[in-house]
């Protein structure tokens, strides 16, 4: 059977075009699927890995439909969780609108509101912009969203969730009730899907391109174990040997990419950062200079981490790890989009690793281990980027000028020589002064410490933590943290935590039970 085409799906010829013109040859699984219920009319939940083309699945259909029905006020609006990605769902847009009279509008925070105000006076069809501002408008009366004809929020279940929910529900309560909704993300946790229920028709269509994993299939994952003073230097060392040509780099906190960013320019790096206490301006300046090529690294908090699309990101490092699955799935899918290749790191100390196995099994997904490089490699990588650099000049013949200057110098010295002491000027600039010695130490060895105690129901995890801290001469922080599944286990207890705790209950019975105890290495 041939593949579906665009022009199969319903959608008008205007739109059509547009899309012919941004360079789409067929439509991805998930526009296959959402655009003809869309043109029918129905409301969707559409859930698709990211960099699929959800943007164009909803876009193209609303851009059809609204091309000859058009009520000279406001047709649509989408909500966005940033302020970024409602310029770049309005950019995707506005493409697709090309060859229409549909106009076009991002609201947001940080810009100042009269200018929106002015603009969505002339006449506006569709609004893309953050709840915050939507609000905003509509307190005014400047957005009146009583004849709407769509709905959109794109990442549903980040709207849906507890910051967002208060303002998003109040946009709802002011929309036409016969509109059509319709949700979007490469996420949709079970919650949030019930929740949305609430707003949405009863023959709302549900469709989610189900993969095996929640991650696309051409990233590569991995993960790096550090220490906690080594994270710094983990990062550095994997940059010097992979040479990512553009990579985002997640912290957890503002102040941590703040950090990071001064860190990094010390060391000569091309980078900067984003989070949500930079002004409107410089936060756009920035995305601008990293989709233009002109910034290497883009630190970010996870601001950066929905919808962004950004073309040739090779890597997505989570320098910190994310707070959950739905926050690494979506962290990561800023790179491999469109069927392109990416590569994901994540650093974890020994104490996180756990979350990093949960997260892995949520996903479904195979995060392999790697080494920190070594300052060898690291080497190794300098010498072979100068080697190619030395080849591209002679093949271009760039060098030609300097041969004159290097015959003279063959009448003194041996040209080995030479060459091998503008390698050591070379590299020895490269490396700098960043890597005198090898100052990665090994990790901690901590471990998994699996108790059973007969009925654990009965058993209060911290009361245990307590017992043993007291008992058996152990600190509470080397016991770690506690989970319960069926048996208590320190999830990342260190070593000697773990001596003195079996010591402690060999032979003992314990609050009138037998104690058995398990050992296990975290890999
Ligand atoms: N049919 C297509 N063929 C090729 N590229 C496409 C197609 N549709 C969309 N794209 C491009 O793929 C990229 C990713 O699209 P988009 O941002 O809509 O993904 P998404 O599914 O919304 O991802 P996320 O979950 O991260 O928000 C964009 O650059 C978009 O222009
Ligand atoms: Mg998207």
């Amino acid at each position: 059977m041939d593949s579906i085409k665009f022009s199969d799906l319903g959608l008008n010829e205007k739109v059509l075009k547009a899309i012919d013109d941004m360079g789409f040859e067929e439509p991805s699984k998930i526009q296959e699927e959402v655009i003809p219920v869309v043109l029918k009319g129905f409301d969707v939940i559409g859930q698709a890995q990211t960099g699929t083309g959800k943007t164009l699945a909803f876009g193209a259909p609303i851009i059809s439909k609204l091309d000859n029905s058009r009520q000279g006020k406001i047709d649509t609006i989408i909500l966005t969780p940033t302020r970024e990605l409602a310029i770049q769902v309005n950019d995707e847009l506005n493409r697709i609108a090309k060859y229409t009279k549909i106009k076009l509008l991002p609201v947001y925070g940080g810009q100042p509101i009269e200018r929106q105000i002015n603009a969505l006076k002339r006449g506006i069809d569709i609004v893309v912009g953050t709840p915050g501002r939507v609000l905003d408008l509509i307190r005014r009366n400047v957005i009146d969203l009583a004849d709407i004809k769509f709905l959109i929020l794109d990442e549903a279940d980040e709207m849906l969730d507890m910051g967002f929910i208060d303002d998003i529900e109040e946009i709802i309560r002011n929309c036409n009730k016969d509109r059509q909704t319709m949700l979007f993300s490469a996420t949709m946790p079970d919650e949030i899907r019930k929740l949305s229920k609430k707003y949405m028709a009863e023959d709302t269509k549900y469709i989610s391109i189900v993969k095996n994993t929640m991650t696309v299939s051409t990233v590569s994952q991995f993960y790096y174990e550090v220490k906690q003073k080594d994270r710094f230097e983990a990062l550095c060392r994997i940059l010097d040997v992979d040479e990512p040509s553009s990579a985002i780099i997640f912290c957890k906190t503002k102040k941590g990419v703040d950090e990071l960013v001064e860190a990094l320019e010390m060391r000569g790096y091309n980078a900067e950062g984003m989070h949500g206490d930079m002004s409107q301006s410089h936060r756009l300046n920035t995305l601008k200079k990293f989709k233009e090529g002109n910034l290497d690294f883009l630190v970010a908090t996870d601001v950066a981490a929905r919808g962004i699309d950004v073309e040739n990101v090779s890597h997505v490092i989570n320098y910190d790890l994310p707070q959950d699955t739905e926050s690494y799935v979506h962290r990561i899918g800023r790179t491999g989009r469109a069927n392109r290749e990416g590569t994901a790191y994540t650093l974890v100390t020994s104490r996180e690793y756990y979350i990093l196995k949960q997260i892995e099994k949520a996903t479904r997904s195979k995060i392999r281990r790697k080494e920190v490089p070594s300052i060898d490699e690291i080497f190794l990588t300098k010498y072979k980027g100068t080697v190619a650099k030395v080849r591209e000049a002679i093949e271009k013949e760039e060098h030609k000028r300097f041969v004159p200057l290097a015959t003279e110098l063959d009448e003194e010295f041996n040209l080995v020589d030479v060459a091998a002491a503008l390698f050591s000027m070379v590299i020895d600039k490269e490396m700098g002064s960043n890597y005198s010695e090898d100052s990665i130490g090994n990790a901690d060895s901590y471990v998994r410490l699996f108790l059973s105690v007969g009925r654990m129901d009965k058993i209060n995890p911290r009361s245990l933590l307590q017992f043993f801290s007291d008992n058996a001469n152990t600190d509470k922080e080397d016991i770690g943290d506690i989970d319960i599944m069926e048996k208590f286990t320190f999830v990342n207890a260190t070593s000697q935590a773990a001596k003195d705790i079996i010591k402690y209950c060999s032979g003992k019975r314990l609050m009138g039970r037998r104690v058995n105890i398990e050992i296990s290495r975290p890999r």
